[in-house]
């Protein structure tokens, strides 16, 4: 009896999901076989099997001489990018026909989360977010918040210095994770903590909380894929309550403040437009509605822009670490430049030093912290065949697009030895060489990061301060290579000899 029920249920499942897994093949796109195939390619990393940027860097060597591939997100139809061409018409060219992220998180699952201007479906609204925050990372303004990053680079050295003996071994990644959540916290909630000597302070232990996504992990992340709507009846929010009531504490406080006695920590939250018109003249509670939708872009701030600062920081670390020649030519690059300063740490003098920026443009293209760049099309869009093996392929609407940011920009095709870690390529005299949109880790288009001009700055004045005093050396550790299953950054952190150098 059982069985004439369960047959024909199975048999429909079947049919269902085999007319998903031949989408690509009935359009004509080359597209991926896997032993994973009925729940995607991607439970390799839901799964922790693999890293993720591994499986799409093998992915893309796989399909050599092709400008697309089909592949599989559980049961969605994806396309995946690997040429620099096409991703320049997505991104720049044709970019209304792409003009928003692929959903990476259920926007359903957390109304505040989908209020963010990363998740932000309505192109209005997030023009109006954007043109709010734009101005928040001009010169002037960043030049304006470098005193308080190099205040906190500063003591950061102070602390190795204390805490080290001469000769000492430290694993990089924590101690810089306290520093960078201090920066981050002071520029966005306008709190001062100094996590370097109490370490389980509650705001530290909070931004560490609001970091790590449950919807990006393990079981919870396959739910928000295969089925959204159980985690919707759990009622798995992006953040946890707890953690979401403390920062919305903190910033209803800073607001308080800000509004009553003129203080200012960093002007990108007053910029917002839901603040906009707002009249906080008396001390009458604040409603509580907008300081959550306020915290929901201060979170995404600190999501978009410490985690990306950390990886890059980490990345460059180890290279330098390992690599002694471009450590000393970057070491001579900091004292030559500030020669020219009178030895002036300032904005200008970290501006003007060209091995910096050319060693952290290479970083980011040997490790960017975003492996992968998406979009979703928002209209059917058609790719013409441009090839002799190559059909017209028209791209439905609400198809998600993945561009292969991180294989791009490890291929030899573009980069002669792409696995060296080599500055010279974006010195001003080889700029030329480097092919368009052959290396975008801070995305393409109107959809690029606003930011990262803020994160590159803390990582030049920790990097900088952090030279002037101590010469990095490898140990054993070191080149231990375990890299997080989910993220780029190294999961045991960056373990360095430092050894103080005598001024
Ligand atoms: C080295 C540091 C950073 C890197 C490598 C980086 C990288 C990226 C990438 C790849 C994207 C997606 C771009 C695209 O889809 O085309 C992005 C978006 C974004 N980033 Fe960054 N980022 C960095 C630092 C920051 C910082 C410090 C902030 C904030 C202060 C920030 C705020 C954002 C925001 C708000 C978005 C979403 C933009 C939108 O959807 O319009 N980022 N970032």
């Amino acid at each position: 009896m059982w069985f004439l029920v369960i047959f024909p249920v199975l048999i429909i499942t079947l049919y269902k999901v085999r007319k998903i897994y031949t989408y690509w093949k009935g359009r004509g796109v080359p597209y991926c076989v896997h032993p994973l195939h009925c729940f995607g390619l991607f439970s390799e990393n839901a799964l922790r099997i693999n890293c993720y940027s591994d499986v799409f860097e093998e992915l893309y060597y796989k399909f050599k001489n092709k400008r697309y591939i089909g592949f599989y997100n559980f049961f969605q139809p994806v396309l995946l990018i690997r040429d620099p061409n096409l991703l320049k018409r997505i991104c720049v060219k044709d970019y209304h026909a792409f003009s928003v992220h692929s959903e990476a998180i259920p926007l359903n699952l957390d109304e505040q989360w989908s209020k963010n201007m990363y998740a932000e479906t309505n192109t209005q609204r997030w023009q109006k977010l954007r043109t709010s925050m734009t101005p928040s990372f001009t010169s002037n303004k960043l030049k304006s918040s470098f005193p308080a990053v190099e205040q906190f680079a500063i003591e950061f050295v102070n602390y190795l210095r204390e805490s080290i003996d001469k000769n000492v071994t430290v694993n990089m990644l924590e101690i810089i994770r306290r520093v960078l959540s201090d920066i981050t916290v002071n520029a966005y909630f306008g709190v001062k903590c100094d996590s370097l000597r109490e370490p389980k302070n509650i705001v530290h232990l909070m931004v560490h909380e609001a970091m790590t996504l449950p919807c990006f992990h393990g079981f919870t992340h396959l739910c928000s894929r295969v089925c959204p709507k159980l985690l919707q009846l759990l009622g798995v929010k992006v953040y946890k309550a707890s953690v979401q009531n403390f920062f919305a504490e903190m910033m209803e406080r800073r607001l308080q403040l800000e509004f009553e006695n003129g203080f200012k920590p960093y002007d990108i939250i007053t910029a917002l437009p839901e603040l906009q018109g707002v009249k906080f003249s008396n001390t009458e509670k604040l409603n509580r509605s907008l300081i959550d939708d306020i915290t929901g872009h201060a979170f995404l701030l600190t999501f978009a822009g410490y985690e990306t600062t950390v990886t890059t920081l980490m990345s460059l670390l180890y290279e330098l670490t390992v690599n002694d020649v471009v450590q000393e030519n970057l070491y001579r690059d900091i004292i030559q430049t500030l020669d020219k300063y009178n030895g002036n740490v300032c904005y200008e003098s970290v501006k003007a030093m060209e091995y910096l920026e050319s060693a952290i443009e290479e970083v980011l293209r040997l490790h960017p912290p975003a492996p992968v760049i998406d979009r979703l099309a928002t209209v059917n869009y058609e790719i013409k065949a441009e090839h002799p093996n190559e059909e017209d392929v028209v791209i439905e609407k609400g198809t998600p697009i993945w561009i292969l940011a991180k294989a791009i920009q490890n291929d030899a095709d573009y980069f002669p030895d792409p696995k060296k870690f080599n500055p010279d390529r974006f010195l001003s005299k080889n700029r030329h060489t480097v092919a368009q949109y052959t290396n975008i880790p801070i995305g393409a288009g109107p959809r690029s990061c606003p930011g990262y001009r803020y994160g590159i700055l803390q990582v030049k004045v920790i990097i900088v301060n952090l030279l002037l005093n101590f010469k990095l050396l490898p140990t054993e550790q070191t080149y231990v290579r375990k890299s997080s299953k989910t993220y780029t950054i190294r999961k045991h952190g960056v373990w360095v000899h430092l050894k103080t150098r005598l001024k």
